[in-house]
């Protein structure tokens, strides 16, 4: 499969060039970077520390879409919307690691997926997806008389809250209960809050250092609790994900998937 790497001089962008070069079957047909990037004209191997793979990085996505299969992704969300757009023209396979998407955003993903074939995830990974869900049957198990607070620490570098992934352990525990989390977030505490509102659904957000990610969901019941944590120690682990989810991608129909569906949970 020919891939494409856009945002390739970012810390996923350069995992992911080295993952596709690692990973049998597949080739890296393009790596992209924004206008006026550093990184531009440098070879996308040597700047994820491989030999030379003869692929410059380049700000020209509309020739590398179209010399290729599939594009992995993990930018910043106005990039992603624009690159869903070229993606479904060309009709490739289009991956999504970003995180941070508005609604908005999400709505021109879902128009995008009538063309092209996308796979979303706010993580990657195969723990966080097997995670999500034993939250959402732990908290069709627990039911209300538990809290759910949801807990994440990343780098001092991530510039949205709270993260995809916890995002995506929001969306597994309200499903769960059967209830729409966009009704239940409580992502801000400051001041005088008052009580904790019954049956809410709590974020609270860690920034510093290098930590790659850890997601803690927390059921906290009268006299007991009950905690269960994902741990990433590679950023390795999402790469990997993101080129399963293209090559399960490739002969699919037109939609928007997700690694649910990849990873068949
Ligand atoms: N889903 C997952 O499993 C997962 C895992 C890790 C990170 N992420 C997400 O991936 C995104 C990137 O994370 P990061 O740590 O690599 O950030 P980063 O800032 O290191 O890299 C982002 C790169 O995208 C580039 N970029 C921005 N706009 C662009 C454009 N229009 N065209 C091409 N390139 C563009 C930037 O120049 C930068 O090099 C974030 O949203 C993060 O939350 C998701
Ligand atoms: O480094 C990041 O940024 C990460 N983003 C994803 C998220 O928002 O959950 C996945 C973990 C790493």
């Amino acid at each position: 499969m020919r891939l494409v790497v856009v945002g390739a001089s970012g810390r996923m962008g350069r995992m992911l060039v080295q993952a596709v070069a690692a990973s049998e079957g597949c080739t890296l047909a393009g790596a992209i970077e924004r206008e006026g990037a550093p990184a531009l004209g440098e070879d996308a191997g040597v700047l994820a520390g491989l030999p030379p793979l003869g692929v410059p990085v380049t700000d020209d996505p509309l020739t590398a879409f179209a010399a290729a299969d599939g594009v992995l992704d993990f930018t910043a969300p106005a990039a992603t919307v624009f690159y869903a757009e070229l993606a479904a023209q060309a009709r490739i396979v289009h991956v999504v690691g970003t995180t941070g998407l508005s609604p908005d955003d999400l709505r021109k993903l879902d128009a995008a997926a009538r063309h092209a074939r996308i796979v979303r995830s706010g993580n990657m990974s195969l723990g966080v997806n097997l995670l999500a869900g034993l939250v959402r049957k732990v908290a069709a198990t627990l039911g209300e008389e538990f809290d759910i607070e949801i807990l994440e620490m990343h780098h001092r570098h991530k510039v949205d809250a709270p993260s995809g992934t916890a995002l995506l352990l929001g969306e597994a525990a309200a499903d769960g209960r059967a209830v729409a989390l966009a009704e239940r977030k409580v992502a801000v505490r400051d001041g005088q809050t008052g009580p904790r509102e019954p049956g809410t659904i709590g974020f609270a957000t860690l920034r510093g250092g290098s930590v790659i990610g850890e997601h803690s969901v927390i059921f906290a019941g009268a006299g007991e609790r009950l905690e269960l944590t994902h741990r990433a120690e590679d950023r390795g682990l999402f790469a990997r994900g993101a080129i399963r989810a293209a090559l399960w991608a490739q002969p699919r129909e037109p939609g928007l998937y997700g690694m649910d569906d990849v990873l068949g949970l």
